[in-house]
């Protein structure tokens, strides 16, 4: 711990942000693919009941962005959930949080890639009358082939961040500008023509359809500890995070709750071919899916890849349908550019550590950036949107976040029995019990995610042990007692998620 401190002290940043700038921060990494796109999920999943679902997903990540605060606060460094956790409950746990972290990041990174898939193939077709063939724009599970548009824009996301870019905090400010608006154009919109007869059954597949969607949902969430690793740059980091961590997490719940309610009585939500014996739904993401919303030519959201865009034509606004769409465009590259870049942070410092080949922290001789992970995380990030349907990335890529947020909250409780006298600029309020309530959720919704994501996520964990015991465990730094300081290396590439500049 402190040595990872000592690190941190050597480079002091200077302390910049507010809590204006943290929330905006916040906000830009959070709104995404989850409400753009995952809203037709959720449907699907809960009908008009998505909204209770939203409202836990909101609490789970409340409570969970407390504790990121306080470890943030006290840990101020980068490499994330993966840095706490080593600061604090040594090695194997950091290992298997970074490992989880890939999970996480790579596969949200594809996940936000086939969302801005959808909306710009439907921008195209709906605004400018190009028609793709369905077979090259959507993967094997949604009844195409291969999603070209979702692996092209993944691939220019690893050029931009290979070449260095790091986006201006005045770009980042503009594109939140943007979803914001497309995001209260919808909500001014859609929630008047509300017809209350949609909410009408609230609850088709019960307890455990919203439980579902929740777990879905939580994706939509999720990207608030941007804020918490910028604690560095932080002026009166005591005040200002826990303002930026709740405050963005605030101002996106009721958003996210305003554009549920605006979908669901605007065009209804009702989930397909509810099967009456067994009481469950279609999967969403599955080919019966997709054979059923071909069936009846994609009229219902739970069939549109872009769920706002689509809702908006179908009152009739065709032209807010398209800007939508742009606004969906232009932003969430922004977001696959934040993931892809936590994600080689965390490989590149993993990989320092010694825990992973020395090869991937590898720095670019012109660009300085690490450039051979870049490429690596690049490749396997466009083959996942390439292939994979968009609420089966992100439940996966949830699955690894629910661990590692899950971790992070055990971290601070630990640490708060072990080293009580450290000096915490932010203090958790009601550790022992917000902690709890933190874990506790996690716990609830990764047991709400489907199958498939559950299991993968095992068999994930299994061979990140493997790899740990047979390769990492006898490379480690710290194992073998050498120890470093990094961050004034002059080939140091640029500061973790978020990849914000001045
Ligand atoms: N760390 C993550 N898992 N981030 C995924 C963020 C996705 C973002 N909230 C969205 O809706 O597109």
């Amino acid at each position: 711990m402190d040595a990872i401190l000592a690190t941190a002290e050597k480079k002091s940043l200077t302390r910049t942000l507010g809590a204006f700038q943290l929330t905006m921060l916040g906000i830009g990494a959070v709104i995404g693919t989850g409400i753009f796109v995952l809203t037709a999920e959720a449907a699907q999943k809960a009908g008009p009941g998505m909204m209770v679902s939203f409202v836990i997903a909101g609490f789970v990540c409340a409570f969970a962005a407390l504790c990121y605060a306080e470890m943030a606060s006290m840990v101020p460094v980068s490499g994330s959930a993966y840095t706490y956790s080593y600061a604090v409950m040594g090695e194997m746990i950091a290992w298997m949080v970074g490992w989880a972290l890939i999970l996480e990041y790579a596969v949200a990174a594809g996940a936000v890639s086939v969302g801005w898939s959808g909306y710009v193939v439907g921008l195209l077709q709906n605004g400018l009358g190009i028609h793709l063939p369905p077979t090259l724009v959507l993967g094997p599970f949604d009844g195409g082939m291969i999603n070209l548009p979702a692996m092209l824009i993944a691939g220019l996301v690893t050029w931009l961040l290979v070449i260095g870019t790091r986006e201006s905090a005045t770009v980042n400010a503009i594109l939140v500008v943007i979803k914001v608006l497309a995001l209260t154009v919808f909500i001014i919109l859609a929630v008047p023509v509300m017809n209350m007869q949609n909410f009408e059954p609230f609850a088709p597949l019960g307890i455990g359809g919203i439980g579902a969607a929740a777990a879905s949902i939580f994706f939509a969430y999720v990207g608030f500890d941007a804020v918490s690793t910028a604690a560095e740059e932080t002026k009166n980091p005591q005040r200002n995070m826990p303002i930026g961590l709740i405050g963005s997490l605030a101002i996106c719940t009721i958003f996210y709750l305003l554009v549920a309610a605006g979908v669901i009585g605007s065009v209804g939500a009702q989930p397909m071919g509810i099967d009456a014996a067994t009481g469950h739904a279609l999967e969403p993401g599955s080919r019966e899916l997709a054979a059923a919303c071909g069936a009846i030519a994609d009229q219902a959201v739970v069939c549109s890849k872009e769920a706002l865009a689509w809702s908006m034509r179908e009152i009739g606004w065709t032209q807010v349908g398209n800007l939508i769409g742009l606004a969906a465009g232009l932003a969430l590259p922004s977001v696959i550019l934040m993931m892809m870049f936590g994600q080689t942070r965390i490989f590149f410092v993993m990989s320092r550590d010694g825990l992973l080949p020395q090869a991937f922290s590898k720095i670019h001789p012109k660009f300085h950036t690490p450039h051979v992970i870049t490429i690596i995380t690049g490749v396997a990030v466009a083959l996942f949107a390439a292939f994979f349907p968009v609420g089966q990335l992100a439940n996966i890529s949830n699955s690894g976040t629910l661990f590692a947020f899950a971790a992070v909250s055990i971290a601070v409780l630990v640490i708060r029995r072990t080293d009580p006298g450290r000096h915490r600029p932010f203090r958790t309020p009601a550790i022992f019990i917000t902690a709890p309530v933190a874990i506790a959720g996690c716990i609830y919704l990764f047991f709400n995610l489907d199958h498939k994501s559950i299991i993968l996520f095992l068999i994930w964990a299994a061979v990140g042990l493997l790899v740990y015991f047979l390769y990492s465990r006898s490379r480690s730094h710290v194992g073998r007692g050498i120890v470093e300081v990094h961050e004034d290396d002059p080939d140091a590439p640029p500061q973790p998620v978020p990849p914000i500049a001045e």
